[in-house]
């Protein structure tokens, strides 16, 4: 099997390369990362990245409990009274609290996303001085008053800190599988990375058509419009419900990934893409609830440390001619999905 730079070169050309989102069982490598079955387990995650750009991992010891009890927070989040849930709102921090559903718009031109979220990151007081210094990035966490720290707190955090370790892990398996040296993503993970942990929640479509008017569009609305992630990884916990959908741009078809309780789907985001010019694939994916009762998912966005410039690994230069830094990057993003408010 071709490795390095070959592989990263060959999957960029190879049309042949199938589409397929492997499960890949990744306990060995956390075991032993330097075992002969380590290096085989860097290469499934290799071919993963530079074709669909999505696989599946399994054997990642983050324990069922911690996983049930931050989805169980979802739904009793997500059941507070409207009213309850503006308030957990802030002022200027992008990515931290609620967010009412229909706030983002995904897929530039289609109707604003069906779901509603919530996030938890590090909490930092707002004094802190990295809270003053990236008021939009940087700054604490909002929990509901009235809810036990058990139900919501609690396990969103410690889960927060939990998919850190193993995002870091799964960073480290890439590092590993690129042809620009072990420690190159060292300054990336460093310097408490920006990370969080979105609780989302899908509530079906309604049965009629959105708004009582006539209408032409008989697709059912979406759950999440066709989009890229913004960061380097996500790494997604999803309920039994099922309805996210990665693009097969060579075949033009939409393919479901069906939830597995024992695995996490992860995903390439732009950060990636842009490092290897292509290379790995950052590739769209959308979600459509069409099981006709709710649907709870926690993806765990891994956004690096926000002073990093994002330019390609090889050194060639952004092919915009513009460097950002993860800072910039980020908020140029929230910026074109979020609507004005
Ligand atoms: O809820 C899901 O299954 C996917 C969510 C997603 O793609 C995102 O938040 O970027
Ligand atoms: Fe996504």
């Amino acid at each position: 099997m071709a490795t390095g730079t070959n592989a990263v070169v060959a999957a960029a050309e190879g049309a042949a390369s199938p589409f397929v989102i492997p499960t890949i069982d990744i306990a060995p490598y956390l075991q032993d990362s330097s075992s002969e079955i380590s290096a085989r387990v860097v290469e499934e995650v290799q071919q993963a990245c530079a074709t669909s750009g999505f696989f599946q991992v399994v054997g990642h010891g983050v324990p069922k409990e911690l996983q049930q009890a931050v989805l169980r927070a979802a739904e009793v989040l997500f059941a507070l009274p409207l009213e309850e849930k503006k308030k957990l709102r802030h002022p200027t921090l992008k990515n931290r609290g609620y967010e009412i559903l229909g706030s983002q718009v995904l897929q530039a031109g289609a109707l604003p996303d069906l779901k509603e979220g919530f996030y938890v990151s590090q909490h930092f007081s707002q004094d802190d001085a990295r809270s003053r210094d990236h008021p939009y990035l940087i700054g604490p966490n909002i929990f509901p008053e009235g809810i036990a720290d058990e139900v919501i707190k609690e396990p969103t955090e410690t889960y927060y800190f939990a998919l850190l370790a193993l995002s870091c892990k799964v960073i480290e398996m890439l590092a590993r599988g690129l042809p620009f040296g072990d420690d190159v993503f060292t300054q990336f993970v460093s310097n408490d990375p920006l990370c969080m942990v979105r609780l989302l929640h899908y509530p079906p479509p309604p049965a009629s058509p959105e708004d009582t008017k006539p209408s032409t569009d008989v697709r059912p609305r979406l759950g999440a419009g066709a989009h890229t992630d913004f960061g380097a990884i996500t790494l997604l916990l999803q309920d039994e419900t099922g309805g996210l959908e990665v693009y097969d741009r060579s075949a033009d078809i939409w393919m479901p990934v069906k939830p597995n309780p024992d695995s996490y789907v992860v995903n390439i985001g732009d950060m990636l893409s842009l490092w290897t010019k292509g290379a790995y694939k950052s590739t769209v994916h959308r979600v459509i609830n069409t099981s006709g009762h709710d649907r709870y998912s926690v993806p765990f966005f891994f956004d690096g440390n926000l002073d990093v410039e994002l330019a390609p690994l090889d050194g060639s230069g952004p092919i915009s001619g513009k460097v950002l830094t993860v800072e910039g990057h980020m908020l140029e993003r929230y910026g074109t999905t979020y609507k004005k408010s």
